[in-house]
């Protein structure tokens, strides 16, 4: 593998690199989330098989990442398309920081400069995202689903048509637990019947993570989020990511838990949610049911490798 510091006079020559038997990479992150980003442009077919992704993301024998995301063409009508594989060779649906990454690569290859938005066509349907001045990103991240069957979830639901508090059993323990798809699948908790609040600092999330994960009321498995309240506006959580395990941030699982801790009667509608890896801005929009996601996306660096 090669690597290259993200200089602007060398990053044009670097991204139009195409020798055959080399993927050219971008490495970015977004709070520490990490991800190989693929110029794909030429094709819907990823160039890299799920196989050679989990090689690519072992943080050891190859780039190290928590995922690989594919820089598409567009369909119906959108400027691009993007799909991820997850660390383990999975396919998520969607990927929160992994969009504000694609947003900030894609103006790179396309040598685009100041605010800009693109249209984006995902698994989870069409996302929307735009460069700030200040080189956030804020990203349309569409509506939240709350059916059992679409998120997809056995368990029961108990309010209006959501699972909302619904009672999982883990490792002899009773969780109470919200239940949301933003694309993907996600499972809130606030607490257990040991402790009503969390303190997610305390959490063995390596022990209980998978047991979340693997569990029979989630037919696609799931994503889980620990949360702490810290105040009506400020929510503090860790994450145990489906395919990738603990993550220092993920995004769509922020736009998750503030829809859940609203649906519980927790917070506001607008969050500033801590996660490991740093702060994002997150508003669920009662008007139109929108939910918006603003943060960062950095380039860590450029890179060759053999595939
Ligand atoms: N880290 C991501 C979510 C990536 C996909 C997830 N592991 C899944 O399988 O659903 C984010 O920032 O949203």
């Amino acid at each position: 593998m090669s690597v290259e510091a993200p200089e602007k006079s060398r990053k044009i020559s670097f991204l139009d690199r195409k020798e055959s038997g080399v993927l050219h990479f971008v490495k970015y992150h977004g709070l520490g989330n990490d991800f190989i980003l693929v110029d794909n442009r030429n094709s819907l077919e990823p160039s890299v098989t799920p196989e050679q992704a989990v090689k690519l993301c072992d943080r050891n024998f190859g780039i190290g990442a928590d995922g690989v995301i594919f820089a598409m063409p567009g369909v119906n009508g959108t400027d691009y398309s993007m799909r991820i594989f997850n660390s383990d060779g999975s396919e998520p649906e969607m990927c929160g920081n992994g969009v504000r990454c694609f947003a900030r690569y894609v103006a790179d290859l396309e040598n685009l400069t100041g605010t800009r938005s693109f249209t984006i066509h995902t698994g989870a349907g069409l996302i929307v995202p735009e460069i700030q001045e200040d080189g956030k990103v804020k990203v349309n991240m569409g509506r939240p689903v709350l059916t059992a069957a679409d998120i997809p979830t056995k368990l029961p639901e108990t309010k209006n048509g959501a699972v909302v508090q619904a009672n999982l059993a883990v490792d002899g323990i009773s969780w109470k637990v919200t239940c949301v798809s933003m694309g993907n699948p996600h499972c809130v908790t606030f607490g257990n019947e040991r402790s009503e609040g969390l303190q997610v600092d305390d959490l063995k999330l390596a022990e209980i993570g998978p047991k979340f994960e693997h569990h029979q009321m989630f037919p696609s498995r799931t994503n889980t989020e620990f949360v702490e309240v810290i105040s009506r506006t400020h929510l503090k959580m860790r994450v145990w990511e489906r395919g990738a395990g603990a993550t220092l941030a993920c995004g769509t699982g922020a736009c998750a838990l503030v829809v859940a801790a609203v649906l519980e009667g927790r917070i506001e509608r607008s969050c500033t949610v801590d996660l490991p890896g740093g702060p994002l801005e997150i508003e669920w929009r009662e008007d139109d049911n929108l939910v918006y996601m603003t943060g960062p996306a950095e380039v860590v660096f450029y890179g060759s490798i053999p595939i």
